[in-house]
This record gives C-alpha cells, sequence and structure tokens, in this order.
C-alpha cells in the first residue's frame, strides 16, 4: 500500500425497494418482503470509497441502520494498514465491543450491522489493490487469508493449520481454474420463476423466459399449501422437461416430522434439495429432515438465516445440510463466509450461497468464484442462485450469460449503488417512497 490511508466518516443509508408489490421476493413466511439495504460508505482521506451493505425485507432497516452508525465509531479514524494487517483481530474487536456484545453475541441486528461494516471494507481493500474481491482473495497468500478469520468457537471443528494446508494444497492449479471460470462462468440456478406470490400465467411465462435465456436449474418456493405446490411444481416440469434440475425452498415454513411428509409427497417431481424445511437454528431437526430424504435423492439446503460460524459448524458436524448456503450479509461480511467457506471445503459440502436479496447476488458471485480458484477447486454440486431484479440500480451488475456468472472485472466488492438510487429509494424522503406515501400506497 502506498501512502497511508484512513477512514474518515462512514455515512449510512436506509435504501428500500417496494418490491412487495408485484410480490417479487414472496415465500411461505415472507409474503411482501420489500428488498431493503442499510447501506455504509466508508469516506477515506483519499479518494477511495469503501461501499457495504447487509439486506432486510423493510421493516427494521432503520434498525440496522442505528446499530451501524453505533458500530462506525469503531472504524473511522483508523489506518487501513491497521485493520488489514491483522483483519482477523480487527473483526473480532467489531463483533466483541464490550457493552454491544450482549446485544448478539454475533447473532441478529448487531451481526447484520458488522456485515455491512465488514462488506464494506473489503470493498475499499479491493479497490486499493484495484482488483474485483474474488481475485484479491484468490491471489492471496495463504497466511495472509487465514489471518483474516477469527477461529473463536471453530477450532474445534477447523484449525488455523488446517485451513492453510487447505489453502496451500490448491495453490497449483489457481491459474488454470481462473483461466477456466473466465471463460465458462459460474454456474447458476434461477428463483425468479417461483415467487409464491407469482399466479400461474407468470409461473409460465418466467419458466418460458429462463428457459430461452439458457438456464437449466430453476427453484421454486413452497410450504404454504401442499395442493398448490404440487400444481406449481407440475407446471414448472411441464415448461422446462424433465432433464432440468429443481430446486425447492420452504423458508423455515414447517415442523420437523410435516416437513418429512411434505417433501414425500413432492419427490414425484425430482427435486435436488429442500432449502430451510424447517427453523433455522433446529440443527437436529435439519439432520433428521437429511436422513429422511436421503433415500428420496433429495439433499437439505440451508443458511440464508444461519446466524454466524458456530452454527454452520454444528450443522456440519451434524451431517444436517448438504448444500451449504452461505449469506454475504447474515454472516458477519468476508471474513465470516471465508471460515464457512473453508469449514465446508474440510467436511466436503459444496458451497451454494443466497441470492434472494437485493445486492446479494453482486456479492455472493464474488464469494464463490474465490471457492472454486482456492479452496474446492470444484464446480461439482456447485451453483449460485440468481435472481433477476434491481441490478440496474448497481454501477457494476451481474452479467449472466446462459446461466453462469461471468466473473466481474472491476475493483472492488460490485456493491456501489448509483447516486440516483440511493436519492430516489433512500426511506422515507426518496422520491419513490414519497411517490407511494403520497398515493397512499405505503403510511410511513
Ligand atoms: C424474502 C426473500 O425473497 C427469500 O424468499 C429469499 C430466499 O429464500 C432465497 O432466495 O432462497
Ligand atoms: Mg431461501
Amino acid at each position: 500500500m502506498a501512502a497511508p490511508i484512513r477512514v474518515v466518516a462512514c455515512e449510512v443509508k436506509d435504501i428500500r425497494f417496494p418490491t412487495s408489490l408485484e410480490k417479487d421476493g414472496s415465500d411461505a413466511m415472507n409474503k411482501a418482503p420489500d428488498y431493503s439495504s442499510p447501506y455504509v460508505i466508508l469516506k477515506t482521506d483519499s479518494q477511495l470509497e469503501g461501499h457495504g451493505i447487509t439486506f432486510t425485507v423493510g421493516k427494521g432497516n432503520e434498525i440496522v441502520c442505528h446499530a451501524i452508525k453505533v458500530l462506525s465509531k469503531m472504524v473511522v479514524g483508523v489506518e487501513l494498514s491497521t485493520i488489514y494487517n491483522d483483519f482477523g483481530t480487527f473483526w473480532r474487536s467489531l463483533t466483541s465491543e464490550d457493552q454491544m456484545r450482549w446485544l448478539g453475541p454475533e447473532k441478529g441486528v448487531m451481526h447484520l450491522a458488522v456485515a455491512a461494516i465488514i462488506n464494506a471494507l473489503w470493498d475499499l481493500w479491493a479497490k486499493v489493490e484495484r482488483k474485483p474481491l474474488w481475485k484479491l482473495l484468490a491471489d492471496m497468500e495463504p497466511e495472509k487469508l487465514v489471518s483474516t478469520i477469527d477461529f473463536r468457537y471453530i477450532s474445534d471443528a477447523l484449525t488455523k493449520e488446517e485451513a492453510l494446508s487447505i489453502l496451500k494444497k490448491q495453490q497449483s492449479g489457481k491459474k488454470d481454474r481462473e483461466k477456466h471460470i473466465k471463460e465458462i462462468g459460474y454456474p447458476s440456478y434461477t428463483t425468479s420463476v417461483g415467487w409464491l406470490g407469482y399466479d400461474d400465467v407468470k409461473l409460465r411465462r418466467l419458466c418460458k423466459e429462463a428457459l430461452s435465456q439458457g438456464f437449466t436449474r430453476f427453484k421454486a418456493k413452497v410450504g404454504a399449501d401442499l395442493e398448490d405446490d404440487k400444481r406449481r411444481l407440475g407446471i414448472i416440469r411441464e415448461e422446462v422437461g424433465k432433464d432440468k434440475i429443481l430446486l425447492v425452498d420452504a423458508n423455515q415454513r414447517w415442523e420437523v416430522q410435516e416437513a418429512i411428509e411434505w417433501m414425500k409427497e413432492l419427490a414425484q417431481f425430482d427435486l435436488t434439495w429442500i432449502e430451510e424445511p424447517t427453523s433455522p437454528d433446529d440443527i437436529l431437526g435439519h439432520a433428521k429432515i437429511a436422513k429422511e430424504l436421503n433415500p428420496l435423492g433429495i439433499g437439505v439446503a440451508t443458511g440464508e438465516q444461519c446466524q454466524n460460524r458456530i452454527v454452520f459448524k454444528q450443522f456440519l458436524q451434524a451431517d444436517a445440510l448438504q448444500f451449504c448456503q452461505i449469506d454475504s450479509c447474515r454472516l458477519g461480511g468476508v471474513n465470516e463466509n471465508l471460515a464457512v467457506i473453508l469449514m465446508a471445503c474440510k467436511f466436503g459440502v459444496p458451497i451454494c450461497p443466497h441470492g434472494g436479496g437485493v445486492g446479494l447476488c453482486e456479492l455472493i458471485q464474488h464469494l464463490s468464484i474465490f471457492d472454486y480458484i482456492a479452496v474446492s477447486g470444484t464446480l461439482e454440486k456447485r451453483v449460485v442462485e440468481y435472481v433477476d431484479h434491481l441490478h440496474e440500480h448497481f454501477l457494476t451488475p451481474t452479467v449472466i450469460n446462459n446461466g453462469s456468472y461471468i466473473p466481474p472485472q472491476a475493483p472492488g466488492y460490485s456493491i456501489t449503488m448509483k447516486e440516483s438510487t440511493i436519492k430516489s429509494n433512500e426511506y422515507p424522503n426518496g422520491s419513490v417512497w414519497q411517490k407511494l406515501i403520497k398515493d397512499g400506497v405505503y403510511t410511513v
């Protein structure tokens, strides 16, 4: 790093999108989500800024924004080298602030706030190094990369030494894999066809469109009504054919036994995974569901509401998930995602990140590309979620070609929102919200 750079201010914006109007993003538990971002801009004494987000479904966004403001005092005034020279220690200081830790620890609103700040710091680091985040991570020396991780509470499942040896083992072949992924892109699946609030006509049309765009993997929401699920999955199979991959997501709707029985009814549609069948905290419940559904060829996927690396550790130890859905904004940003990516590698479980939200697709592509190049070294059973919403609000939106993510090339973490969007969608004073409030569609 050339001249020292210091963080001089942290701006926090409450950005929301009225996605509930069209039922985009709807599922069996979130019937009318408004995709929203607590949005962080770290200003420095250089030209560079770090941008970061976390994600909510609308109400409560302001609570996370407030938590970010409280934590921001720990980053403003700090020189970047102090952070990046020992990022693991800085990460721990943010998650372990003496009094704020009581509100978590390492979960809920406080952890979402940590994610937004930490993501902004990685965006800034990647910009300083003039690399997209995936390349910053993939090029990093194993020792340096491991130094960004807090191994507290996971060392019984993954030690620092084991993490190092995973990374060192994959050093050879990194160049070839980078070339390969640039040529073919990272495989994805689309969730946008099957939001629960869409009617059958729209479902059919979106299946046709996604097929024509080259998607071969589809996810549908289930869990509210069994007959409804059967009809909708029948429509999807009719439209996409028998040879395509079909995933389903219940968003925590069921009891454990109910999940098993419901899924036995849906197995006729040849499903690869059931996502979030029950409470995200019920590790043993997931393990039971996984065991019962295994003979049907259905795996359990979960993670978008998995609180932290410790809970992921237990899911892995208990064979409770077959697809590990890291979330760039639910875990405490990149550092904790690295911990989970390495743990999943040790346990032989594929990483398939969660992308259903605003900006999540922009972020997770970096994590999966890094996983392929530097950690797992394989694409087997690995897919990155894609939702076709709100990308137009970002300066460097995702690029999807033939159902695959094309690796981003711009320096940073791809999360900088357009200034016009920040103005129009700031809640409640942005023009988008003012109009909806004036028209009586929304009340503050
Ligand atoms: C409320 C969100 O849209 C959620 O349904 C996303 C999700 O579960 C997924 O993308 O998976
Ligand atoms: Mg989901």
